[in-house]
């Protein structure tokens, strides 16, 4: 295909996701617009020979067809349902061959979910009926194979006449069979809008970017929830204005306030039929659309007409059609999520490891470290991934545990565990060679359950564990140079935190993408200036490189290159305490950071 700005003078001087009204596009005259999105510009549009017909146009505004093409097929065919937007027409756009691709759909009349509920404030008994449309909606389309993937309050418009809910946007859709359409884990999405369980997905299995989450129908309810917590209280359950990776912990790890805590208006059948939907475990929500719809109009059956009949909001005295959002509360997560199934290995898990740990510790300590497997994976250059914009926040990352709740892994307290300082000279790291992969991740078996049978405290203290590759050396990129230079922290060694918030002397970090906090200034750089990164957990010692600083004070950003340093030996990484396992580790909250022109493998 010719590129778009090849197309001819004419064409070259438009810009797709700028039309002006009267532009032509096929037989379409441009009215207005009604929105731009990532993937397409949407266009209020009237047919040439019928003016005053309003329909609505998306012009691809990527020449890569495939997207486009994948949402007209799905809309026209499999995704065909009376709360989805119907297709009309298809085409291509200037050129009717290689041009870009458009669909011409209903214009729908009205509102998105959350605008319509602040600005319309209907009634309880609206909403619950138009979240059970969406239910009953989805498990029509799920059992046709069709996940929607990218649901949420803009993608769900409320028409007007009727307060018909319309479901749009299946750009990120997916069918039965279809080709993957990313090159990421996750498909595109918004995060604060992701399931808890496809964080965890993406925080295992960072490393392995050619695996794809299986998205499900579970997916898609949990989004409803989200969609219906935010159409009920003004609020996302999870607010998306946070650090992305404080977000995926409160998803994945917190409860958020029932909906009736935020706004006590909301009746209580509601509430939970809500609640129920953002279950952190995808087995404890509604199992279909079908369920959901059950549960959200059992709700309204036995929730009192009353209750149902208020308005979502109060209308502020004298202002007329002006409501009052419901305050978020400040502190809003205070009760501790209870643990769900592990989600990465658990000292509950420990036991139940422990006489494979034994057989382990015995295979090791007779065998020696010769016969142990590496873990299969070498360090490339995708450990440290290429994050395209749009997920950015979500690649295995997870943050040091947080002061008021249990973590999968205990947190040592100094009395009881003092960091384990690794003897001076000794390798950081032991490679074994490796056998014939027997399972998909043996290296990482073996080593979890060797981990856990010496916590356990069992007799292989000195058995030498397996452990991954260091990462290899990199040159430190100039412009970070240049502007470790201008911060005026070359050279330097200070002092950071894993978690701010904390006054334990232990945390539990995990590897993968994670953020650490100055502690003190340094040069330019203020007290509290964000780290982001990449951790290494190994087996003795966590290593750490970050490559990015978030100026607390003007909240600029710079690449950097700063590595976690051990002033005690100094040697970079910190050694590990007691606990964790083969992507955990427990490590002091308070540790040194380095500025260093080369990271040493
Ligand atoms: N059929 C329609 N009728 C009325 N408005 C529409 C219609 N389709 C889309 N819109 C408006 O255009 C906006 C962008 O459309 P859409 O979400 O399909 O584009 P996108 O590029 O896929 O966006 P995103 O980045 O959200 O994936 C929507 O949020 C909505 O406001």
């Amino acid at each position: 295909m010719r590129p778009y700005g090849s197309m001819g003078p004419e064409v070259a001087q438009v810009f797709p996701a700028a039309l002006q009204p009267g532009a032509v596009v096929g037989c379409w005259r441009v009215v207005g617009t009604l929105g731009v999105g990532g993937y397409g510009a949407v266009y209020r549009v009237e047919p040439l020979d019928a003016p005053g017909r309003s329909f609505a146009l998306k012009l691809s505004l990527h020449p890569d067809p495939a997207r486009a093409l994948r949402e007209m097929a799905l809309l026209l065919d499999r995704a065909c349902h009376p709360n989805v937007v119907r297709v009309h027409a298809t085409g291509r756009w200037p050129d009717p061959v290689e041009g870009l691709p458009y669909f011409v759909m209903d214009c729908v009349e009205g509102m998105a979910l959350h605008a319509w509920a602040e600005t319309v404030n209907p009634t309880f008994r609206q909403v619950a009926m138009v979240g059970g449309s969406v239910a009953m909606t989805l498990g029509v389309l799920h059992a046709r194979g069709v996940l929607h993937r990218d649901l949420k309050p803009e993608h769900l418009l409320i028409r007007t006449r009727g307060q018909v809910p319309v479901l749009i946007d299946f750009g990120a859709g997916d069918q039965a069979g279809a080709l993957t359409l990313t090159t990421t884990t996750l498909p595109p999405g918004t995060l604060h809008l992701r399931s808890p369980e496809a964080i965890r997905f993406q925080q295992r299995h960072w490393r392995q970017p050619e695996l794809r989450y299986p998205y499900s129908a579970a997916d898609d309810l949990y989004a409803l929830g989200v969609c219906l917590y935010r159409a009920v209280t003004g609020h996302y359950p999870f607010p998306p204005d946070q650090e992305p990776e404080l977000l995926s912990v409160a998803i994945t790890e917190r409860l958020p306030p029932s909906p009736r805590d935020i706004n006590p208006q909301v009746p209580e059948p509601l509430s939970r039929a809500i609640l129920k939907l953002l279950e952190k475990e995808p087995e404890q929500r509604p199992r279909t659309g079908e369920a959901a719809h059950a549960e959200l109009m059992r709700g309204l059956l036995s929730g009192g007409a009353t209750a149902f009949e208020a308005h979502l909001f109060d209308e502020i005295p004298g202002k007329p059609n002006q409501i009052r959002r419901p305050a978020w509360p400040s502190q809003p997560y205070l009760t501790p999520a209870p643990r769900p199934a592990p989600v990465t290995a658990t000292p509950r898990r420990f036991p139940a490891w422990g006489w494979v740990g034994v057989v382990m510790c015995l295979g090791l300590l007779l065998a020696g470290p010769g016969t142990w497997e590496v873990l299969p994976r070498g360090w490339t250059r995708h450990t440290t991934p290429e994050v395209p914009e749009r997920v950015s926040a979500l690649l295995g990352h997870k943050l040091a545990s947080e002061p008021d709740r249990p973590h999968s892994v205990p947190v040592a307290t100094p009395a009881t565990a003092a960091p384990v300082v690794a003897p001076k000279g000794e390798p950081a790291l032991v490679t074994t060679k490796p056998p014939v992969p027997p399972s998909p991740k043996p290296g990482r078996t073996l080593k979890a359950a060797a981990i856990a049978s010496c916590v356990a405290g069992m007799a292989c203290a000195s058995a030498p564990l397996v452990d991954r590759p260091t990462p290899p050396a990199e040159d430190c990129p100039e412009d970070a140079k240049a502007a470790m230079n201008a911060l005026k922290i070359t050279g330097y060694t200070w002092a950071a935190v894993f978690d701010p918030n904390t006054r334990a002397d232990f945390v539990t970090v995990r590897e993968g993408r994670a953020a650490l906090y100055t502690h003190g200034s340094q040069g330019r750089v203020r007290h509290n200036s964000m780290l982001t990164g990449t951790l290494y957990v190994g087996n003795k010692r966590v290593y750490g490189r970050f490559t990015q600083l978030r100026e607390s004070r003007t909240g600029e950003t710079f690449p950097v290159c700063l590595q976690l340093w051990f002033l005690d030996d100094r040697t970079r990484g910190i050694p590990r305490s007691e606990g964790g396992d083969e992507d955990t580790a427990v490590v002091p909250n308070l540790i040194s950071v380095e500025s260093i022109w080369r990271f040493d493998a």
